[in-house]
């Protein structure tokens, strides 16, 4: 695993999770749509439980309904969660991370981390518990589906920052989630991008651009995000967003 990937796992309180890596597997139901696009098949999952089916989900997912970002990596989400929070300092969650290493001094059981044994982990694992996880340094690292909903229970909005395999994941949950692909103008201005933040060695800008052809791919997918920016203008690409999950105040509450 690149080192930039450990960021997803390193900060305290992250607002959002941010994750390049999942071992999430393809669900093989029935209910799938599978679509051949340039010689790689993507699957449209659609949500376990529907955003129609209100009877089924629980009241506080009615209400506080988590927003799922993806995009490729470059396009800018960041920068636009960055303005959001800032604009909207209260209203957003905060998820913790499950994680198999041991508590560091000072860190607190349930604040940075909730600190789980390898064998709890393997377990959540086997129990789809997760929308996604990793191995880093020998130590696993995940976001489970529980502290997605702990948030919805704080009375504030969850945003996940994830790659399309999260993005697949939190559909077969009953977390009666929102979906917004951000998308760069092309991929030349996302590589450009990409070289421009100087975060990147050539190897793994070459990682993200290929992975951001399979979310561009898996983004075509009709209903696979309930909205799609494209981030060309700053400025536009935030007030479309920032519309989009403000919803007139009502934050896509049903
Ligand atoms: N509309 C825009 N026009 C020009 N530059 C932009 C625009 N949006 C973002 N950028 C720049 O593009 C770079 C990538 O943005 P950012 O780091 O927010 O992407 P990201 O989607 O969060 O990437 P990652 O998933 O890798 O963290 C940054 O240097 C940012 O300043």
């Amino acid at each position: 695993m690149p080192l930039s990937s450990f960021r997803v796992f390193s900060a305290f309180y992250r607002p959002f999770v941010r994750a390049t890596h999942s071992t999430s597997t393809m669900a093989t139901t029935g209910k799938q749509k599978a679509a051949l696009l340039h010689g790689r098949t993507y699957t449209y999952i659609p949500p376990t439980i529907r955003a129609s089916d209100t009877d089924k989900i629980p009241l506080l997912y009615l209400a506080y309904r988590p927003i799922v970002i993806s995009g490729p990596s470059g396009t800018g989400k960041s920068t636009l969660l960055k303005r959001l929070f800032a604009e909207y300092p209260d209203t957003f969650g905060f998820s913790i991370s499950e994680t198999t290493r041991s508590p560091r001094p000072g860190e607190q059981d349930g604040r940075e981390y909730n600190f789980v044994t390898k064998e709890g982990f393997l377990d959540l694992v086997a129990k789809n518990g997760f929308i996604e996880h990793a191995q880093f340094g020998g130590n696993y690292y995940g976001t489970s589906v529980q502290a997605v909903k702990n948030i919805a229970e704080k009375k504030r909005i969850c945003i996940l920052d994830i790659e399309m395999e999260g993005v697949k994941q939190v559909k077969r949950t009953d977390l009666n989630a929102r979906f917004l692909f951000l998308a760069p103008p092309s991929l030349e201005v996302l590589e450009q991008r990409l070289r421009g933040r100087g975060t990147e060695t050539e190897e793994s800008l070459q990682k993200r651009l290929d992975q951001a052809q399979n979310e561009l791919e898996y983004a075509k997918l009709p209903a696979a995000h309930d909205k799609i920016v494209v981030n060309d203008d700053l400025e536009k690409a935030y007030v479309e967003l920032r519309d989009w999950v403000v919803d007139g105040g009502k934050f896509g509450a049903q």
